[in-house]
C-alpha cells in the first residue's frame, strides 16, 4: 500500500499531478457507442449535443477484426469534434487482451488531451488499477498533457466485488464505477442469459393461507443487483468517487430499462449507460431528480433555518438528518440546472406552486 503522504505524487516524472477531488460533473448517461461502425461514428456530433458522456467503445460488443479499425475511428472521432461541455470517455480492452496496450498508447499519446476518463473492464483488484495507473503517468509524461486522465472501473467479476472497496480507492484517478450485470452474472455463474435487469425466477412468494398451497399466493420478483449495486455506492461514496448503474439489454422493453435506472438512482448512482439512443432520454429522466422532489426538498430547507431542530411540513417530521437529504436532492438540482435551462424552469415552476 502506498503512504497517504505519497498518494497525491505523480507516478512518473514529468506526469501531472493527480487531482485531489472527482469533479461532479453531469454523468447522467454515459451513452456507448462503435467508433468502427462509420454511420455511428459520423453521427457523434450530433449524439454529443444529447448526452453527458459520449463513450468510444473499444471492448465487448466489438468484433475482433475490428478492434484496430474501432481505436484509429476514435482518434478521429475525437481529432475531428470540439464536444464542448460533453464529456469524452472510452472503454479499453481487458487487460488481459491482445489490445489494451496497443489501446492506451495510442489514445494517450494521439488524444489525451480529448479524453477525460478511461473505463477500465474486468477489474478484479486494486492490483490492476495500479498497473493502469503507472502507466498512464508514464504515457502522460511522454505525451506533455498537464491534466491527468481519469479512471473508471466496470465491476463485472465477483473478485471485482468482493474487493470494491480495495478498487475505489487504489488511485486518486478514480473516477467511478459502473455495475456491468452481464459479465458479473457469467463469473458468478449465475443463471441468467440477460444483460441487466431482472428475471421472473428470481421472487418471494406470500405465505399459504389456510393450507392453500397453490391458490391465491402473491408472488414479487426481486431485483437480482440490489445487493451490488448498494455495496458499490457505500465504496464510491467512502472513497468520494461516483458510482452508475451500467447497460440495460433489452433496449425494446422501454418501462423495465426505466425501472432498473430508477432503483439505482434512488440507492445513490449518478448515472447510467445508453446503449442506444432510445435510452438517452430514459437516462436524463430518472437521474434529474423530479421537479415535485426538488421543490419538497426546497421547501423543507427554508423552513429548517439553520438545518437543526425539528419542524412539522404537510405533516411530515423533519430534522437536522432529513434536511440533509434534501441538500442532495437541492444540490444535483442546481448542478443540472446549470447547464439545462429548461430543467431549471422546471424547478423554479414547481418550487414556488410549493412555496406558495
Ligand atoms: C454488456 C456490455 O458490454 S454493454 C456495452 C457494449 N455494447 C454496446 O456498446 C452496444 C451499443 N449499441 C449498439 O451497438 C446498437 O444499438 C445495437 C447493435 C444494439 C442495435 O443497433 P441497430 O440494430 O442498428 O438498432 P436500430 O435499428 O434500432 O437503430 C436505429 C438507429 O440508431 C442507430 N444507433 C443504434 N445504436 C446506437 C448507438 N449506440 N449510438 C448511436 N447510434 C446508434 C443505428 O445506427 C440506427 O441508425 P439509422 O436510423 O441512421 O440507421
Ligand atoms: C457492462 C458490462 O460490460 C457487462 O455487463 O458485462
Ligand atoms: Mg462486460
Amino acid at each position: 500500500m502506498r503512504s497517504p503522504k505519497d498518494f497525491f505524487a505523480p507516478l512518473a516524472i514529468g506526469a501531472p499531478d493527480p487531482v485531489r477531488q472527482i469533479p461532479a460533473l453531469p454523468s447522467r448517461m454515459i451513452h456507448f457507442f462503435d467508433p468502427s461502425n462509420e454511420k455511428m461514428a459520423a453521427k457523434a456530433p450530433e449524439l454529443a449535443a444529447k448526452v453527458d458522456v459520449l463513450l468510444g467503445n473499444l471492448e465487448d460488443a466489438v468484433k475482433a477484426d475490428r478492434k484496430e479499425a474501432a481505436r484509429a475511428g476514435l482518434v478521429r472521432v475525437a481529432r475531428d469534434n470540439d464536444f464542448g461541455t460533453t464529456q469524452l470517455w472510452t472503454r479499453v480492452n481487458s487487460l488481459d487482451s491482445p489490445w489494451v496496450l496497443d489501446d492506451l498508447v495510442t489514445l494517450v499519446t494521439e488524444i489525451g488531451d480529448k479524453l477525460d476518463v478511461i473505463m477500465v473492464p474486468k477489474v478484479e483488484g486494486a492490483h490492476d488499477i495500479h498497473y493502469v495507473d503507472r502507466l498512464l503517468a508514464q504515457l502522460e509524461a511522454r505525451a506533455g498533457l498537464t491534466k491527468p486522465l481519469l479512471v473508471h472501473a466496470i465491476l463485472e467479476t465477483a473478485s471485482g466485488v468482493a474487493n470494491v472497496e480495495e478498487i475505489a480507492g487504489a488511485s486518486p484517478r478514480m473516477q467511478g464505477i459502473s455495475l456491468g450485470p452481464a459479465d458479473l452474472a457469467a463469473s458468478r455463474r449465475m443463471k441468467t442469459t440477460r444483460v441487466g435487469g431482472g428475471h421472473p425466477g428470481y421472487l418471494v412468494r406470500t405465505d399459504p393461507i389456510g393450507g392453500e398451497l397453490t391458490e391465491g399466493r402473491t408472488t414479487y420478483q426481486q431485483d437480482l443487483w440490489h445487493y451490488t449495486v448498494a455495496r458499490m455506492v457505500d465504496a464510491c461514496v467512502l472513497h468520494g468517487i461516483l458510482p452508475y448503474y451500467g447497460p440495460f439489454g433489452d433496449i425494446r422493453d422501454v418501462v423495465a430499462c426505466e425501472d432498473q435506472f430508477r432503483n439505482a438512482f434512488l440507492l445513490g448512482c449518478v448515472g447510467a449507460w445508453s446503449l442506444h439512443p432510445v435510452q438517452i432520454d430514459i437516462a436524463r429522466k430518472v437521474f434529474s431528480p423530479a421537479p415535485g422532489d426538488v421543490a419538497w426538498a426546497r421547501k423543507v430547507i427554508a423552513a429548517m433555518g439553520d438545518g437543526t431542530g425539528a419542524v412539522l411540513i404537510d405533516g411530515k417530521m423533519q430534522d437536522d438528518a432529513s434536511v440533509k437529504q434534501c441538500r442532495v436532492v437541492a444540490e444535483l438540482a442546481d448542478a443540472l440546472a446549470a447547464s439545462d435551462p429548461e430543467l431549471a424552469e422546471a424547478y423554479d415552476a414547481a418550487t414556488k406552486e410549493a412555496l406558495a
